[in-house]
């Protein structure tokens, strides 16, 4: 583990947000992208990936094991994969960096290789908990050293075969999902996943794309509630394709509160996916009174997208629906901010996830907002804020960050709503996710 380099960085309130920008791909579909381009046959050519530092981790973990992957002149990535059950040993650890997906979404695909394999990852990443992946890969035969039981550095041993299971996921969660379904590529037989809340399914919209069988439907047993499952009957081949990620709606939604926020603006955001399992941000914005229209709604790559025009607008304060949740599990930060700028009180539950990101996002930005003049009470599964009608936060800091992109640009938008500036720590992590981010704000606020 390499030592980190803080960046403090000020953002100041500027003119209002307008013209027409785009954001980079998704960072859930670019990770997938590149895991399954390595299991299939041949050349598989991907449009718009994302170039994050945490898509870095994958790519280059994918590279140790086997796969080649370049970018070619017109800027599409170019991967040839070696086959389902065809990645190679890695003859070093695995460095994830900051990257939930990458650790928990490798540790499944992994699992059913018969060779071993460790992770290491930054300080943030090293204290995210990972038995909820080690129980359902263990069921399917593979075994885990790992530091405290359950964190980085881990080292797995493999099964080959494996043993295939049915897992009801006792957490909502698209990364444990998504692990187990990648270990299921190379287990022979049917292994089926049950998710009682709907998480984001780029898993099975890809895998589909790369010519795997994927089985959705409901749990009708008698205890089963109806709950969605997907089986996957391996061992599978998967066939190469040709793939366009679309923009990342977690990243879209920084420039779309920060939209509503500034006055004046009236912002086009192109080329943002829209997937039903990810829209909710713009969902519980447009309840608060924003103004957000889809515009050119079209499909790209499997998924739903279109452009969205924000316009500035008096927002008001909600109680979000926890059911909703799932579906804008990262945007929780930057609505906080959108929350504390609003006109009456915002509440939120159901959040208790957020503790386990790559900060304690409910603490972390309660502490933060708290410096700059926002009302927020801290509760165990959720924030209540009561927002200021408009008038802008005073500003200070700088705010701690904690290795968080999201906390990093949520405050961001926060500064540009304030009287003094706002002030982080850290911007450095902006890069795992949203490389560029401070570029295009300063384009788009001028
Ligand atoms: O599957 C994915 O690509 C992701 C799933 C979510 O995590 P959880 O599965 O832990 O909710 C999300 O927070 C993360 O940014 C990306
Ligand atoms: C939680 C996130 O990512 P990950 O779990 O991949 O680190 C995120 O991007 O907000």
């Amino acid at each position: 583990m390499s030592a980190h380099r803080f960046s403090t960085h000020r953002f100041v309130p500027q003119g209002p947000l307008t013209g027409r920008i785009r954001v980079p791909g998704d960072k859930s579909i670019s990770h997938r992208a590149l895991m399954f381009a390595s299991l299939a046959i041949g050349e598989t050519l991907i449009d718009g990936l994302l170039e994050g530092e945490d898509v870095h981790a994958t790519a280059r973990a994918m590279q140790q094991m086997g796969a080649r992957i370049e970018k070619d002149e017109a800027g599409r990535w170019r991967v040839h994969g070696v086959g389902v059950g065809g990645l190679l040993e890695p003859a070093v650890p695995l460095e994830m960096g900051n990257s939930g997906t990458s650790t928990r979404l490798l540790m499944g695909l992994l699992a059913s290789h018969g060779f071993q394999a460790s992770f290491t990852g930054d300080a943030s990443l090293s204290a995210r908990p990972m038995a909820r992946v080690i129980a359902p890969l263990s069921q399917m035969g593979a075994s885990f050293t790992a530091r405290g039981g359950d964190r980085l550095p881990i080292l797995m041993e493999g099964a080959h075969p494996a043993v295939p299971i049915t897992y009801r996921l006792p957490v909502a969660s698209a990364q444990v999902k998504s692990a187990v379904l990648l270990a299921a590529l190379n287990t022979p037989g049917i292994t089926t996943v049950i998710e009682p809340v709907p998480t984001r399914d780029h898993t099975e919209r890809m895998l589909s794309a790369f010519g795997v069988d994927v089985t959705i439907g409901e749990d009708n047993t008698e205890d089963g509630d109806g709950a969605r499952t997907i089986a996957i009957h391996g061992p599978c081949d998967m066939t190469p394709c040709t793939l366009t990620v679309p923009g990342d709606p977690s990243s879209a939604a920084f420039f779309a509160v920060a939209a509503l926020l500034v006055p004046g603006s009236d912002l086009v955001i192109e080329n943002v996916g829209l997937n039903p399992t990810r829209d909710g941000i713009f969902r519980v914005l447009r309840a608060m009174g924003g103004s957000i229209e889809e515009l050119e709604c079209r499909e790209v790559g499997g998924e739903p997208v279109a452009d969205l025009r924000v316009r500035h607008s008096a927002l008001k304060g909600v109680e979000v629906d926890s059911a909703i949740a799932p579906s804008m599990i990262d945007e929780f930060p930057v609505l906080f901010v959108a929350a504390a700028l609003a006109e009456g009180r915002t509440v939120t539950s159901g959040l208790e996830e957020l503790r386990v990101k790559e900060s304690d996002r409910l603490a972390t930005m309660a502490a933060a907002l708290s410096a700059v003049g926002a009302g927020v009470e801290e509760r165990a599964d959720g924030l209540v804020i009561e927002g200021s009608a408009g008038r802008p936060l005073a500003g200070g800091g700088p705010v701690a960050t904690r290795l968080d992109h999201r906390i990093a640009m949520s405050m961001a938008v926060a500064g540009l709503a304030s009287t003094d500036g706002v002030a982080i720590d850290d911007a450095a992590p902006i890069a795992t996710s949203f490389p560029g981010f401070l570029k295009l704000l300063a384009r788009a606020a001028q």
